[in-house]
Formats: structure tokens, C-alpha cells, sequence
């Protein structure tokens, strides 16, 4: 089972100073949930690059099922360790299908075109996120909602054990938001391990197993999204006050003036 293991880790915040006592020690596990949560400019972005090995911690370890991720090979790093960032780049002109294409390329070997197998995998996450008629469409001609789903399906083509996901339902109305949120779901249902950011403390309430609170000013909290999302810790978490109510046994949170 895959389990992504901090230890003592503190991400590289640029022109933040070092803060030891918000060193994380936690371990994402396989089947779990986890929202990232916090108020702008706290890090949410910068850990999850870190996760993904795309950035040196300032502090810490991270390892991959026991492994450290620093010893891991690229290669075994992109099919194990799947990110959508927040931002889409146009890297170069590409087609819709193309570009979810791409997902394969850690699963192939140098200089090895995608095969039927990976046409069939690519088709199947365009399908599912509703993109079969912008497939021969070029990326950049795609709305905001349509691109971020297009990112999504490029991380579903990837078959990652760990997704990374920035902002999952950036962009997106409120049909593709639960529709998203019920493949990631899905995903940890299949024992991948799910790591998000979200700004949304509901979203975070109503899909995620676990929680991690990046507070500014004080160290961070994690553990179970049912324990940790309260009025309590929310309110110093955004500066904000907020009245909470219940749905569905689930707090619903709405900030107040
Ligand atoms: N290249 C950079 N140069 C200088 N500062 C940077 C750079 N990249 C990030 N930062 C700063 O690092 C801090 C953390 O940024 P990060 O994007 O990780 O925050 P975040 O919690 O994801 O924010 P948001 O909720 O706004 O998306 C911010 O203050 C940001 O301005």
C-alpha cells in the first residue's frame, strides 16, 4: 500500500524564514483524502511541489513507501508521483488528445510511441471528463473549466499512486466541482493516496478523510477532517469569522461580515 512519510519536513517558502516548530511529521496514506488548507501565501503551492520532488525541502525527509524520494529515479518518481499544478502552461501547440497523451510518456520507454493500449486509456479519461468532443481541439482554445479538466484527465492517464492536485476545482462550476471531487474520491477508493489544496473549507468538509491546516503565525495541525474542522480552528486559520450550520451530518461553514 503507497504511503508518502514526512518527517520534520519544512518547505522552501521564498523569502519566508525558516520555522522549525511548523516542521510537518505526518504520512499520507493509501485510501486516504487529505486537503491542504490555509489562507493565501501560506505555502499550500510550494508543499506540494515539495511533495512532488520538484523542490528541496528547507528541512526534513520525505519518503515514498519507505524509500527516500531523493534516492528514487526520476523515472520511478513520474509513474508513481502524479501533480496538476495550478497554473496551465501552454508548453507548445498541442491537441487536446495529445496533450492527455502525455500522461503515458512515464510509462514508455525512450523513444517508444504511445501504443493502442495508451489510445484506449487516454480515450476512456477524455470520456469520462466529458472532453470527447474537444479531442482534436487545440489546448489553448479550451475554456478555464474545460482546461482543468483536460489537466485532470492528463493525471488519470498518468495512473499515479500519489495525486498531487492544486486547486481541483479552480475553475470549474458547481456540476464538473462534484463531479471532480467524486473522481478523486474514487481515486483513494482504489487506494491511491490523494493530496490536494483546496480553498473551499466545505469541499474540504464534505470529501476529504483528513485535513492539514497551515496556519501563518502557528505551527500546523493535521488528522481527521471530522475532528479538525471546526469554528476553532478555522476562524484563527483565515482571520475570518464564520457561522457554521450542519448538512447531511456534515459541517457547512459561511463566513460572516
Ligand atoms: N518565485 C518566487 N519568488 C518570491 N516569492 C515566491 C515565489 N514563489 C512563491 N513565492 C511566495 O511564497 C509564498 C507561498 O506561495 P504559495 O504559492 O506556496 O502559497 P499558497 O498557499 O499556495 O497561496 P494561494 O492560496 O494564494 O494559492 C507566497 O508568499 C509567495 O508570494
Amino acid at each position: 500500500m503507497t504511503e508518502l512519510t514526512l518527517t520534520h519536513l519544512l518547505a522552501d517558502i521564498p523569502n519566508h524564514p525558516d520555522q522549525p516548530d511548523h516542521a510537518l511529521s505526518l504520512t499520507f496514506q493509501a485510501g486516504q483524502m487529505w486537503g491542504i488548507l490555509g489562507p493565501n501565501g501560506v505555502g499550500k503551492t510550494t508543499l506540494l511541489h515539495t511533495l512532488a520532488a520538484l523542490k528541496a525541502p528547507a528541512l526534513g525527509s520525505i519518503e515514498l513507501n519507505g524509500h527516500p524520494m531523493t534516492a528514487l529515479h526520476r523515472l520511478t518518481l513520474a509513474q508513481q508521483i502524479g501533480i496538476m499544478f495550478q497554473e496551465h502552461q501552454d508548453g507548445f501547440p498541442a491537441t487536446v488528445l495529445e496533450t492527455v497523451l502525455l500522461g503515458r510518456f512515464p510509462h514508455l520507454s525512450p523513444w517508444e510511441m504511445e501504443g493502442e493500449g495508451d489510445l484506449v486509456i487516454a480515450l476512456a479519461a477524455l470520456d469520462r471528463l466529458d472532453l470527447t468532443p474537444f479531442r482534436d481541439r487545440a489546448l489553448n482554445s479550451l475554456s478555464g473549466g474545460e482546461r482543468q479538466r483536460a489537466a485532470l484527465a492528463t493525471l488519470m492517464v498518468q495512473t499515479p499512486d500519489v495525486w498531487l492536485v492544486d486547486e481541483p476545482t479552480n475553475h470549474l462550476d458547481l456540476r464538473y466541482q462534484v463531479a471532480v471531487m467524486g473522481l478523486l474520491a474514487e481515486q483513494a477508493s482504489i487506494d491511491k493516496v490523494v493530496v490536494m489544496s483546496l480553498h473551499d473549507v466545505n469541499v474540504a468538509a464534505q470529501w476529504c478523510s483528513h485535513v492539514l491546516l497551515l496556519y501563518p503565525d502557528r505551527p500546523p495541525i493535521w488528522g481527521a477532517a471530522a475532528s479538525l474542522l471546526t469554528q476553532h480552528n478555522l476562524e484563527p486559520l483565515y482571520r475570518q469569522k464564520l457561522a457554521m450550520t450542519e448538512l447531511n451530518g456534515k459541517p457547512l461553514f459561511v463566513p460572516v461580515a
